[in-house]
């Protein structure tokens, strides 16, 4: 029996005896090449070939088809594509729906590789990007243009927080037939589920909390009713597949996500709480705080935080940044986030990684709190803070 709690979805999606064989998780099924008995057979396959039937490795196994069930039901749409990361499903979602000529809106605090994607390569295909300010609201209006094919969403936007009014931007977007993307990395579907909110895909970086371990790359797009055909098809085209070993380990962090986000969320306050009576601290970007802009959508929209944070300091230069990421003991270094350690990394301004709007705070630090005691994070972060100067 299905059910519409969250955490049973976690535990119970995507286990059909058709993908398991009667034990609890599904077989690893690792093909190229599917064998068929008769004409008939290979006839019938191909004709259901893009809808969970084996064909050919490249339109998935069991196992993939485990994992892209378990994914549409938490994101709650009509189907899930799978890419080999995050920057991929971004990518090739867009690559699927735009053609030269087009015009696409571009969230200013998007992950700056998809800002690159759309700079360097969407640009030489000739599909022009206008990046738009993250709190724009339905003042979105006044960026549209004749051409425009797609309204691309992040929230909380990368490294400086800012939450959208989602609502509002897709309602405008729906008055003028364009078409919206989020990216949903933060949210994951379990505290945020965009097709909800009336976007059309929702895009993941399954390599943070759906994989959970630091050990996988993938991406997910979920598209609603309208999309999903286009995107399956075009996904399929692009060459988009992942491994039945990594599908199978996704499965696998998906299991226990919502028990850690219950961590990495609980660590994360207790840590950004600590930070924000600090003296060397302007203030906190974590959603759950009212100094984080768009604070009121996230407590409008939003069931739940996790362990990405960022915080701005009074002042700072490189050296005392440096000093800082080099005393940090427990929370290391590193280009990701939703595994079970803690990270860090650091920005001396957001000035030249932003087109549409200003920066004239301090320097960002954020951080990913992981599964580690709170207390050996805060002293850290206290020894560290000594020698930023
Ligand atoms: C919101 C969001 N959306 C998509 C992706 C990409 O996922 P992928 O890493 O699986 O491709 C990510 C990846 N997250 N990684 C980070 O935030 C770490 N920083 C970077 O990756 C980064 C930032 C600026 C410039 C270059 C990089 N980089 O390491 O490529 C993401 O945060």
């Amino acid at each position: 029996m299905s059910s519409k709690n969250k955490n049973t979805q976690l535990v119970s999606s995507g286990r059909k005896k058709a993908y398991t064989h009667g034990v609890v998780n599904p077989v690893v099924q690792r093909a190229s090449t599917i064998v068929f008995d008769s004409v008939a057979d290979l006839k019938e396959a191909a004709k259901t070939r893009g809808d969970k039937t084996l064909f050919y490795g490249r339109r998935g196994t069991s196992t993939h088809f485990a994992l892209q069930e378990a994914i549409t039901e938490l994101e709650g749409g009509e189907g899930c594509a799978l890419y080999p990361c995050g920057a991929a499903a971004i990518s090739q979602a867009l690559l699927s729906f735009v053609k030269a000529g087009d015009h696409i809106l571009m969230v200013d605090n998007v992950y700056e590789p998809t800002r690159d994607f759309c700079d360097k390569i969407l640009a030489g295909l000739g599909v022009t990007t206008t990046y738009y300010p993250p709190t724009i609201g339905a003042g979105i209006k006044e960026y549209i243009q004749s051409n425009t094919k797609v309204l691309f969403l992040e929230s909380p936007g990368s490294i400086t927080m800012e939450i959208q009014d989602v609502p509002a931007m897709v309602k405008v977007a729906n008055e003028h037939n364009i078409m919206t993307m989020l990216d949903n990395t933060y949210g994951n579907g379990l505290h945020y589920r965009p097709l909800e909110h009336g976007v059309d895909i929702s895009i993941q970086a399954a390599t943070k909390y759906i994989v959970g371990h630091s050990d996988v790359m993938m991406g997910v797009a979920v598209a609603n009713k309208k999309y999903w055909p286009t995107l399956r098809e075009h996904s399929y085209l692009l060459g988009q597949c992942t491994s039945a070993d990594d599908a199978y380990l996704a499965l696998r962090g998906l299991r226990t996500m919502g028990v850690r986000l219950n961590q990495h969320e609980k660590a994360a306050m207790e840590v950004a709480k600590w930070l924000e009576q600090h003296e060397l601290v302007d203030h906190i970007r974590h959603p759950a705080f009212e100094t984080c802009p768009g604070h009121e959508f996230f407590k409008r929209d939003f069931d739940g935080s996790n362990g990405l944070f960022s915080f701005v300091m009074k002042t700072g230069n490189q050296k005392a940044i440096d000093a800082f990421l080099d005393s940090l003991e427990h929370i290391k270094m590193g280009f990701s986030w939703g595994g079970f350690e803690s990270l860090v990394t650091a920005n001396l301004t957001m000035k030249g990684l932003r087109s549409n709007t200003g920066w004239d705070l301090g320097p960002v630090i954020r951080l990913h709190i992981g599964l580690e005691d709170i207390d050996d994070l805060i002293s850290d972060l206290s020894q560290a803070l000594e020698v930023y100067q």
